[in-house]
């Protein structure tokens, strides 16, 4: 496995128009998150920064629980409080993790990010050292099942 500094592009950090000052910020706030992660369990701290269309930035992180089924990832954790809040559209995602090469968000988690957020969006995944691999969603989640595909049934004429 190369080093993931070799993993990235040259220019990622332009490619998807991303102001690179609100790129900056977006990593620091998804590093920052992993200091409010309750993971007593894993000690597997996560933190995730969306940015939104306006250029706000929510956080998450990850929330574990005695049964454990019942935690929740860093990302939908940011997913949850984003769509509370209001937000609908957004720009980019980040996620921090004390590994390397850096973690990819969970199936579960693509899901629900593809349920708000075009498949052309950049998902920036941070290693233990601050170096990052970049995927689209479409290429974490190909051929995926979204709000879309629920438009098109043909049952719906019926009712
Ligand atoms: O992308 C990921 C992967 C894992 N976790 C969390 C879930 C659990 O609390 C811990 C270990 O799986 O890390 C996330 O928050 N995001
Ligand atoms: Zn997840």
């Amino acid at each position: 496995m190369p080093p993931v500094s070799l993993l990235r592009n040259k220019d990622d950090d332009t490619k998807f128009g991303l102001d690179p000052n609100a790129l900056v910020g977006l990593k620091e706030k998804a590093v920052a998150a992993k200091d409010v992660a309750y993971c007593p369990y894993s000690y597997f701290r996560v933190g995730c920064a969306l940015l939104t269309e306006d250029g706000t930035i929510i956080v998450g992180a990850n929330v574990e629980c005695a049964s454990y089924n019942v935690g929740t990832c860093a990302e939908r954790c940011a997913l949850a409080k984003a769509v509370t809040e209001g937000y609908s559209k957004f720009k980019a995602l980040a996620v921090s993790t004390d590994i390397t090469p850096p973690a990819s968000p969970c199936g579960m988690c693509r899901q629900l990010i593809r349920e708000f957020c075009p498949l052309t969006m950049p998902i920036f995944m941070y290693d233990k050292e601050g170096s990052y691999v970049v995927k689209t969603l479409g290429e974490l989640l190909p051929m995926s099942f979204g709000p879309d595909d629920l438009k098109r049934r043909e049952a719906r004429k019926e009712l």
